[in-house]
Parts: C-alpha cells; structure tokens; sequence
C-alpha cells in the first residue's frame, strides 16, 4: 500500500524532529543527489561533463535542490542553478557556489525567461525545485514564466516507463513521451512545482516530469488525477517521518489485494461465498448484462441471479450458464449496467428495470422491515443512478465516469460540468459522498474512491481499458468482491471504500493481462480475471 499525507501532516511530523536537530534537508538533498546520478549514470553511462539545470524557488524546496547541485557539483556535474526568486535558501546557494556551480538569477530579469529555458532544455537533468509542500495555486511570476516557456520546449507530458518500477518507486500513470535526445530526464524534487500538493490539481503551468524523489512519504497530489499524470515515477525516499493519523489518500498494490482475498476453504458453500444480484441490460443493451455477468461469473461468485426481462435473460444464460433467473437470497446487489437513465433517448423503453433496481435498492438499504436478506452491499451504475433516493448508506458504492457524476450532483443542486469534475475528480466524488451517503467510485484513467474514511486512487488500468463495456465489467467484478465480504461492509462501511479501490485495481489488471500493451475489449477483461486473482493469490 502506498500512502499519502496531507502537506499539514507532513510538517507535523517534520516538526518534533527538526526542533530535535534532525538532519532532515541534509538527508532529502543527499537522497535526491544520489537518485540523480544514478539516473544519469543510467541514461548517459557516466557523470562527469553531463550538464544539469537546476529550478529553484524561494523556499526549502529549493534549499533540497541547491544541496543536491552542490553534490553533483563535486561529482562533475556542469550545474547551473536559475534563480527565480530574489531570495532563495542561503546555505545551499553558499554550498553550490562552493561547489563551483554557475548562478542565473531570473528573478532579476524576467524577460530573459525565453533565453534561460532555451538554455535549461539542452541540459541533461533538470531539477525542478521550484515549489514543495509550501506552494500556494499555481505558479506565479518569473518561476510561472520560466515554466510556461520550459513546457513549450520540453513537452508537457511525461516519460514512459517502465510500469514495474522498483521496491521504493510507485509505477507511473504516465505513459506519455520517451525523455529522449534533445529532451532533458526531468526530476521533480518532492513534486512537481505547482501542482495542487493535496488535491491532485493542475491550476496553472507544471512541468511534467519523469521522476519525482519525494521526501518521507508521498503527497496526494503525486497520486491523484490530473497531477498524477506529470509525476513520473515516484520515488520515496526515507527521510526518518512518522505522520501520526491515517494517510488523506491510499493506493493499494496488489500483494494488498492477495492478503485481503476470500479464498474458499473446504466448508464453503455457494452461500457462504456470496450471491450477487445482478438488474442490468434491456432489449436495447443486452450486451451489458452479459459483460456483467460474466465478470462476476469470472470473479469467483457463489451464484449471479439475474433479473431483467425473459430475452434479455435467456442472452444472458446463452452467454453464463452459470447464471439462473430464480428469486432468493442476494448478498450484493448489481443495478444499472445497460439500463437507460430516465432520459434516455435511445431506449425509452426500460423493461421494467427501473421497478426492479428499485426494489433491489430498497432491499440493499434495508428499508423493507419485512424483507429477508437485506441490508447488502450493492454497486450502482450508470441507469441505477438516477433510481437512488434522497440518501444512501455507505455500503452502497455508486460507480459513475465523470460525465455521470456531474450529472447526479446537478441533481442534488450543484453547477458542475464534467471538465470540473475531470480538474477536480477527488473534490467532486467527495462531495459526491456528502450529498448521497454512498462510497463514491469515480471511474477514470486513473480511478479515485471516496469513503468514509479517506481516498482511494487507483492507476492501475492502461489507457486501453477506456473502452465500451469496461464500466459493466468493473461493476460486475465488484459486486462479486462485496458480496463475499457482505456483512463486513455492511458494519464496517469504511471497508466498501478499499474494496472499490481493490476492484479496480483487478480490473486494471485484468485489462493489461488480457493484452499487454495493446487494445482490449471489455469481455477479454472479464475472461482475464481468473489468472489474475490466481496471480495475485501466488503474492500471498
Ligand atoms: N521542513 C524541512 O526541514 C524539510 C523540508 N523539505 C523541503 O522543503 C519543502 C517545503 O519548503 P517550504 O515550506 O519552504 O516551501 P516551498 O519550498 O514549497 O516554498 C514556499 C515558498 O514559495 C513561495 N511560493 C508559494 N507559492 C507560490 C506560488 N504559487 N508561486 C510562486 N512562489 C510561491 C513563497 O515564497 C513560499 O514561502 C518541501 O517540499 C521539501 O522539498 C525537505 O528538505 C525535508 C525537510
Ligand atoms: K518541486
């Protein structure tokens, strides 16, 4: 598990032990140092005579990232650091001055932007310290300026890498441009300068880069959309922090997921495995109840009951004979893939699916007293969206794209259009959670979940996986993960939250197993699924 604590939180915990005499820019900047020469020795087999820029702002960021130049200084490195503030972190401009290396002092002359990121772009390595967790909105003047004419240079997206990473480097949700000849290996040091350090936002012009060394633990912002897009690979390095509270935002891996897994012993039984109700598909989008079914099929169900109307059942038998149509027992519900939303216009006929995702809600909420078998989990998609109530309990994860976020929460009164929610998916699919009660899954290319307590941000899934039938495949594995841990959810509803994030990571996964590198179509990531849990089971 990877985890993030808020900018706040970090200086918390730097507090006790700077005020303790704790080293702890002497250790950021050493650790940052070495990761730089390694990177080079990497890309250009040797240091010496290799030419690095570094960016530096006026706080301790930048303090980090005169340190560091001071280190590859004595290494050989040709440094040059770009002032852009008039007055920057005073021993470490004296210990990179020591070192012999240049000074640029931008601030001073702000029209020389154009000339001096000309300059900075035929480096090697660029360091960008420009801004740390003390960055308030977007970058302004002479670094904003200098980072406008670098973005015009060196690109805005980010290295492809290799998404295996190392033991301390979190994969990339990248996958942009090669750093190649004629473009500098671009490292962020703690961040990338200006991006929204807790909230994962992009307020004005940011450097994308292909690594970022972040200090002590990671920040939201290195693992939330947008941002997450322009950080690169992320390396933590140890700097001796202890954040007290839980972290703001969490990604599981998958040896979370393995030690987490139901995996059946000799008494189970259908029953004890969990039944997931499925009310998906019309004549009009039959396609979706087999793409969900299958999913919870392949996802290990004790059964999947099916409930839509007889053709569209009998497609769904055709495709999983496993399924079957009788009433019963259900330990998570499945209500929306493929059924149209009220406004529909493409299918204004529903098939009596809105009656039923009604009566499963209603079921899964436990309003009917007299009901057995209720409350239960359940995921809502697409057309079951529009059938919530006013609220919902937690143990109910809606599952919108952003498109349909904006949608429900323009129904509970808010002005908001997908491109806010795409700017801001965690602000929005937590407010999401304040105005429904549910756990909110925000499908994306990188997925966000809001619970009860804290976020998820999954990047797990290629770029591929963006395709027609993903969503009903996702909502079919999940509710086969939540009806296996039904009554946990159901007391526990913190738990629906990591159970979101872990289904997304599965179907990520299954994305890229089904064809590593390449295009995938939603019923080859259901088929996918069985050898990934059997994967990630041999991590246990
Ligand atoms: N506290 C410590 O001892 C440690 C801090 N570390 C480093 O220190 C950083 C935090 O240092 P600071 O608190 O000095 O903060 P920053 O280095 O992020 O700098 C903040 C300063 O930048 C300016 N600024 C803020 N927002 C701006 C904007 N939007 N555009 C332009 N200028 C802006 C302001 O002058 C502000 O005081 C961390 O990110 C990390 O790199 C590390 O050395 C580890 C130890
Ligand atoms: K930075």
């Amino acid at each position: 598990m990877i985890s993030a604590w808020s900018a706040d939180d970090v200086r918390a915990a730097e507090e006790p032990l700077l005020a303790a005499g704790a080293p702890l820019m002497a250790r950021a900047s050493f650790a940052l140092a070495t990761q730089v020469l390694a990177d080079l020795r990497a890309r250009r087999r040797h240091v010496r005579g290799a030419r690095a820029a570094l960016l530096v702002g006026a706080g301790n960021n930048g303090g980090d990232t005169l340190h560091a130049g001071a280190v590859l200084a004595r290494r050989g490195v040709a440094v040059t650091a770009v002032l852009t503030a008039e007055r920057v972190h005073g021993e470490g401009l004296a210990a990179l001055r020591g070192a012999g290396g240049r000074v640029v002092e931008l601030a001073a002359a702000p029209d020389r932007a154009p000339a001096v990121a000309a300059e900075v772009s035929a480096a090697d390595v660029v360091l960008d310290g420009l801004l740390g967790i003390g960055a308030r909105g977007a970058l302004r003047g002479p670094a904003a300026d200098l980072v406008t004419e670098l973005t015009a240079v060196v690109g805005m997206e980010s290295a492809e890498h290799d998404r295996s990473g190392s033991a301390d480097s979190i994969p990339t949700a990248a996958g942009g441009v090669t750093a190649g000849a004629g473009r500098p290996w671009v490292v962020a040091v703690d961040l990338p300068s200006g991006i929204g350090v807790d909230d994962g936002t992009l307020p004005g012009p940011v450097l994308a880069a292909d690594r970022t060394v972040t200090f002590g633990v990671a920040k939201p912002g290195l693992l939330l959309p947008p941002a997450a897009r322009v950080v690169g690979e992320v390396t933590v390095v140890d700097i001796g922090l202890e954040p007290v509270g839980p972290p703001a935002v969490r990604r599981l891996e998958a040896a979370d997921v393995a030690v987490s897994w139901p995996v059946p012993g000799p008494s189970d039984h259908k029953y004890t495995r969990g039944l997931v109700g499925l009310v998906a598909g019309t004549a009009t989008y039959p396609g979706a109840a087999v793409l969900a079914a299958s999913a919870a099929v392949r996802t290990g169900t004790g059964m999947v009951r099916y409930r839509g109307s007889e053709p569209v059942a009998r497609t769904v038998l055709a495709a999983r004979p496993e399924v079957v149509t009788a009433t019963g027992r259900v330990q998570a519900w499945v209500v929306g893939p493929g059924v149209p939303t009220t406004r529909d216009r493409d299918d204004p006929a529903d098939d009596g699916q809105h009656d039923r995702g009604r009566g499963a809600l209603a079921v899964a909420r436990g309003d009917l007293p007299g009901m057995p078998y209720g409350p239960v989990p359940a995921v809502v998609d697409a057309g079951g969206l529009p059938l919530l109530g006013e609220t919902s309990p937690p143990w109910f994860v809606l599952t919108p794209h952003a498109g349909e976020l904006a949608g429900l929460l323009r129904s509970r009164g808010e002005d908001v259009h997908r491109d806010d929610v795409e700017a801001a998916p965690l602000r929005w699919a937590r407010r999401a959670h304040e105005l429904t009660g549910a756990t909110v899954l925000l499908k994306g290319g990188v997925t966000v979940v809001a619970g009860t307590e804290g976020a998820w941000a999954q990047a797990d899934a290629p770029g591929w996986l963006a395709t027609a039938g993903a969503g009903d495949v996702l909502a079919g594995i999940l509710g086969t993960m939540l009806a296996a841990r039904a009554t946990d959810v159901v007391e526990r509803p913190a738990l629906a939250a990591e159970v979101a994030a872990a289904a997304a990571l599965v179907h990520g996964s299954a994305a890229e197993r089904a064809n590593p590198g390449g295009p995938v179509a939603a019923l080859d990531v259901a088929e996918a699924v069985p050898g990934t849990v059997s994967t990630l089971l041999g991590l246990r």
